[in-house]
């Protein structure tokens, strides 16, 4: 049997819709794998109740099938479902890397992104790599169709995870189909500002980077409270906030002495709009690690 811890991760970043992606310090999900004739899934932990143990349902399945690696896999859910903290991501991350130890492949972590994007297919409909990417490597990721580029940084962060829910698949009805040129021109900037700022572990850059008129917008819609958590977030020192994947938490870069500030803040707005929640205060870490 193999133990595989794969950390939460945070997709998009305001500016880079679909291609951005950091592995968090924590949360993560915990993942035990053993050899068995057919795949059996069993999930405990936060939201369990919610994720199906059907092969073919759960991201797991997915993996074990493209591996060709017929296992035993026990969940413990440390990231909830739809949280917008790439919870499908991580358990489907953990697969990958454990099964290909468990069974010998020959694959190497950059090359078990793309099995593990196939788990993501089964819940979103697509093979997103943007979550997959920086569970499976860690630090900073640029996912696009030629691959995968990573940056190992640490940049402090804040994830505040209300008690609502948001699916993947809705977040990304509200995505609109048009953009404005003037939109599309700030986004760039905003996007390489970011990249250069995660190069350099400078959280005043990263915040600046994370600004974007074209997504973030429109799925903010979705989060009761959205703009309040942000004045709040920023007001006690937050670099930059956004939505993390598609909701509904939302995350602020900052330095690393305001994280409990930030955090706190950011409670508080949500119980102004009579909603609980939680913040993690966290920052830009590893990937995942077998025991
Ligand atoms: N191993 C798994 N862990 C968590 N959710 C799973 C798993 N397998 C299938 N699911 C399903 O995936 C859905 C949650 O995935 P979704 O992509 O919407 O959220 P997320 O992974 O938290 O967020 P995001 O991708 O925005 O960061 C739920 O419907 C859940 O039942
Ligand atoms: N990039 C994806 C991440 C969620 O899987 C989105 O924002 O829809």
């Amino acid at each position: 049997m193999l133990t595989v811890r794969a950390p939460a991760t945070s997709a998009n970043l305001g500016s880079g819709f679909d291609v951005f992606g950091v592995a968090l310090s924590r949360p993560a999900d915990i993942v035990r794998v053993s050899k068995a004739d057919e795949t059996t899934i069993e999930v405990t932990g936060t939201g369990s109740e919610y994720i199906p143990e059907d092969p073919e349902k759960n991201t797991v399945g997915a993996v074990a099938e493209a591996l060709d690696a017929p296992a035993h896999i026990e969940i413990d859910k440390g990231i909830r479902p739809a949280s917008g903290l790439g919870s499908s991501a991580a358990s489907a991350a953990a697969a990958a890397v454990g099964l290909r130890d468990l069974y010998d492949r020959d694959y190497t972590r950059e090359e078990l992104v793309p099995i593990a994007a196939e788990g993501e297919a089964v819940v979103s409909g697509e093979a997103h790599a943007d979550n997959v990417a920086p569970s499976i490597l860690g630090g900073f990721t640029v996912a696009t169709p030629d691959g995968i580029t990573q940056v190992d940084t640490s940049i402090p962060l804040v994830a505040c995870l209300p008690e609502t829910v948001v699916s993947t698949r809705d977040a990304r009805r509200v995505v609109p189909d048009r953009v404005d040129m003037n939109d599309v021109v700030e986004t760039v900037g905003n996007a390489a500002s970011l990249t250069v700022g995660m190069c350099r572990g400078d959280p005043e850059l990263v915040g600046r980077g994370m600004a974007d008129p074209m997504v973030t917008p429109a799925r903010a819609e979705l989060i009761d409270g959205y703009d309040a958590v942000c004045l709040a977030a920023r007001e006690a020192g937050a670099t930059g906030v956004t939505v993390s994947g598609a909701g509904p938490t939302v995350i602020a870069a900052c330095r690393a002495g305001d994280r409990r500030a930030i955090g706190s803040a950011m409670l508080d707005a949500f119980a102004e709009a009579d909603i609980t929640a939680r913040a993690f205060r966290t920052r830009v870490g590893e990937g995942a690690t077998v025991y």
